[in-house]
């Protein structure tokens, strides 16, 4: 229920470190009909949580994949406190990706926008000129992004296409080589090879009232370069 630093929990809040159980009765949700594996999950607050966070909670997660391996997360969110309180939280979802060389990388669908830097006191700037590519540590905070983003990996030949709703804002993530190596979990080399873009609701929290529920999506999918002709077209990458 928090992104980073972005509150007055632990980093990234406590739902992340939390056993979460079947969810054997969800309420209904909206499904493709496409898809028939899925997984529901839940997470309600222990006592010792609301010593942490006074709120009570209903947290779902639903995670299905597709026929052609696409994977979707929806997660939702409702307020069960019975004492009339609203609350309020942020948002990610912690997405890494595998890519052959993050030298070789690119993003596309976040040029031009703002975004609060992580690395320089959360001061927001505006992202310039073209897509992004990697040369050094990142940990920004787009903001008001649109509702696909594109991670082009020329090497692999392969594309990963990610498509939100709820999540208005975009993480991006890599700690290069000397961050790197003081993240315990977190091989010295492995930097190399990945990359986070994380769907995030950060700049403006979101507030529930009891009784009422907050979703966010995310839609992932990997695609192969052919499917923009061998030609960076981010026109049919974002738009397609
Ligand atoms: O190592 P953690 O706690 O999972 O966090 C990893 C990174 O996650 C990113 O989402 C944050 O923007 C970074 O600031 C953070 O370092």
């Amino acid at each position: 229920m928090q992104f980073g630093t972005h509150g007055n929990l632990e980093k990234h809040g406590f739902a992340r470190n939390r056993l979460w159980l079947v969810d054997d009765n969800p309420p209904p949700l909206p499904v493709n009909s496409g898809i028939k594996t899925y997984a529901d999950l839940i997470l309600k607050p222990s006592e010792e949580d609301l010593k942490i966070w006074p709120h009570r909670f209903e947290f779902r997660l639903r995670v299905a994949l597709g026929p052609k391996g696409d994977l979707f997360l929806t997660s939702r969110i409702r307020n069960t406190n019975t004492d009339g309180k609203p609350f309020s939280f942020t948002f990610a979802y912690h997405t890494y990706f595998s890519v052959s060389d993050i030298s070789e990388v690119r993003i596309e669908g976040l040029e031009t926008m703002d975004y609060f830097d992580n690395l320089k006191g959360k001061e927001r700037f505006t992202e310039q000129g073209d897509a992004l590519v990697f040369e050094s540590e990142i940990d920004k905070v787009y903001l008001d992004t649109p509702p696909k983003i594109a991670i082009i990996d020329h090497e692999k030949k392969r594309t990963f296409v990610l498509r939100k709703d709820g999540l208005p804002d975009a993480v991006v993530w890599n700690p290069w080589e000397r961050r790197s190596k003081t993240i315990l979990d977190f091989g010295d080399e492995e930097y190399k090879h990945m990359l986070c873009v994380e769907p995030a609701a950060v700049e403006k929290p979101i507030t529930l009232k009891p009784g009422e529920e907050w979703k966010g999506r995310l839609e992932l999918s990997a695609v192969p370069s052919s499917y923009y002709s061998g030609q960076l077209d981010p026109d049919k990458v974002l738009h397609g």
